[in-house]
């Protein structure tokens, strides 16, 4: 990828006065998401301090862009803050959010809208018009933004449902660019998506885009269902595959592709740091800590009324009721993120869970020694490794979730190809880690047979499961993931971008189907 340069093309946007380019460098690769990569922290002393945010996404997208040259457009996290920290030559652009604009765009519409309904509507989506108009005027913002950071021809990579309609508002504002655009949950079937008042205005937002990407095939024929149905726009017929067998929609003389990539995780990286001896010496003390029971199960979560954490603690508090776990030979480490703390489904999840600790806490355990031991608040990465490095069973429980991260680290940490992993089926990851104990989370029974059978597993099956788990998540790591989507916009990394020419038109074979 091209290093960053001056713009000094005119597009539609430089030509009017108000939004005059300012002098920064532009650069030909530019990611727009709602969280920029780093959390300003103001500490008590009121010095400021900013630090690497939690969460997926960040995850995923901070090792691309380390290793080249590019911008990212996005919201610090705080109300009202358009510092631009400038981090290992990485240009911040902050869209400054004020306080009303958190409280409707980010946790109105995105996550008490969006989240739900895309969530298979888990809790019930509310929708509010004003909720919904500042989610347009927010998206405006961020198309300009991007507008602004972009060189002539850049690549821009706009991520997520909070950003939805920018691919239509970035395309209008500069014709010249090519424009990604990947969703991290899941898209929902048309009967879910039905239901939200503005859903044409969505699927005409991504299709400004050049390529829409999902995690799984599923969610691609979800969109081109809809883009016919919504959009009247004529799409192609046939399924379509994983980094293969791209859906297309025609609109107007443009070709829009539709695929479906699933995310990971530097594996590479995380291999090497559950390596290192001061992580594997913390997960020693970490076990010696809990009392060296005979076996460590984890839960690693933003605490998000998705990630089923209250499943796996009914499931463990009935194995303990039911005598088919001993209370003296098991601990439960469940790390919780705080969460969206504002938003009232994930107030009220969190006294749930906060309850079910406390209950199995109080049946179970003793006064030196709890069963479970819940931490409501970010450990330090390190220290997360050594966790993975320390749990006999890992468990991810979610109702419904994009892709699941965790479950990929926990198994990048397992080089001693010891552990084991419960994975529910409606992870995108359940998709690939296939030599997981996989558990339907709506099936009780099912979640504690799997627990039960991770717990006891014999390890050389647990051997023979990890080795195979560890194949696929080294195997395609994010590297893969974003060579793979940029690749098929027509800007892999190892390409220069030229003018958008457009991509190909629909094959003959493929004809688009009503
Ligand atoms: N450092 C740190 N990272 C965490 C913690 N909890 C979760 N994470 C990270 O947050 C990410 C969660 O991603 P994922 O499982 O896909 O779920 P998401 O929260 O819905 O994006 C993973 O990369 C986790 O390692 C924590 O306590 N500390
Ligand atoms: O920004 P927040 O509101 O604090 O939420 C954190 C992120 O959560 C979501 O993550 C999703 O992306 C992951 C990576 O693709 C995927 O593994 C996971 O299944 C998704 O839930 C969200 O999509 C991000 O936008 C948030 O930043």
């Amino acid at each position: 990828m091209s290093a960053t340069r001056s713009h000094t093309s005119r597009t539609p946007q430089q030509n009017d006065p108000a939004t005059a380019v300012s002098d920064r460098q532009r650069a030909d690769f530019v990611v727009v998401a709602n969280r920029l990569p780093v959390d300003k922290e103001t500490l008590p002393d009121g010095t400021i301090r900013w630090k690497r945010s939690p969460g997926g996404l960040v995850t995923a997208l901070e090792p691309i862009l380390r290793s080249h040259t590019g911008a990212w457009v996005g919201w610090s996290g705080v109300p009202d803050s358009a510092e631009d920290p400038e981090i290992d030559g990485l240009q911040i652009h902050a869209v400054p959010l004020s306080t009303s604009e958190i409280a409707e765009y980010y946790e109105g519409f995105s996550n008490a809208t969006l989240w739900p309904l895309y969530h298979d509507v888990l809790v019930k989506p509310e929708y509010h018009r004003e909720w919904w108009d500042t989610y347009v005027e927010v998206n405006r913002r961020f198309a300009e933004a991007a507008s602004e950071a972009a060189a002539e021809n850049a690549v821009v990579w706009v991520q997520d449902y909070q950003l939805q309609l920018v691919p239509k508002m970035l395309r209008m504002l500069r014709p010249d660019l090519r424009i990604g655009f990947f969703l991290h949950i899941p898209f929902p079937p048309v009967e879910l998506f039905m239901q939200l008042p503005w859903r044409t205005e969505i699927v005409e937002g991504l299709l400004g885009a050049d390529l829409i990407g999902f995690h799984l095939p599923g969610g691609a024929q979800n969109f081109l269902y809809l883009a016919r149905r919504l959009a009247g726009q004529a799409t192609s017929k046939g399924s379509v595959g994983v980094r293969a067998k791209f859906g297309v929609v025609q609109v107007g003389f443009r070709t829009v592709r539709v695929g479906a990539f699933p995310i990971s995780i530097d594996s590479g990286d995380m291999d090497g740091k559950s390596k290192s001896r001061t992580v594997r010496g913390r997960a020693e003390e970490l076990r010696a800590e809990l009392g060296n029971p005979r076996k460590i199960l984890l839960g690693v979560d933003r605490l998000d009324y998705t990630k089923g954490i209250d499943v796996r603690l009914r499931a463990l508090s009935e194995l303990l009721a039911e005598n088919r776990v001993d209370p003296d030979e098991v601990a439960m480490i469940q790390l919780a993120t705080p969460s969206r703390e504002r938003v009232d489904s994930y107030v009220q999840m969190r006294a749930d869970i906060e309850q079910l600790v406390g209950n199995i806490n109080g049946r179970y355990g003793s006064v030196s020694r709890p069963i479970v031991q819940y931490i409501h608040r970010p450990v330090p990465r390190d220290e997360l490794i050594s966790f993975y490095v320390a749990a006999d069973v890992m468990l991810v429980t979610p109702l419904r979730d994009g892709m699941n991260l965790v479950a990929k680290e926990y198994v990048a940490c397992r080089s001693d190809l010891g552990g084991a992993l419960v994975l529910s089926e409606f992870t995108g990851a359940a998709a690939e880690l296939r030599s997981a104990y996989i558990a339907n989370p709506y099936d009780l029974e099912g979640v504690k047979d799997a627990i039960l059978s991770a717990v006891e597993q014999d390890p050389d099956e647990g051997r023979r499961r990890m080795r195979s788990l560890r194949r696929q998540v080294l195997a395609h790591d994010v590297s893969r993931w974003a060579k793979s989507f940029l690749g098929a916009l027509g800007a892999d990394t190892e390409v220069s971008y030229g003018p958008n020419r457009g991509l190909d038109l629909v094959p003959d074979s493929e004809d688009p189907q009503d």
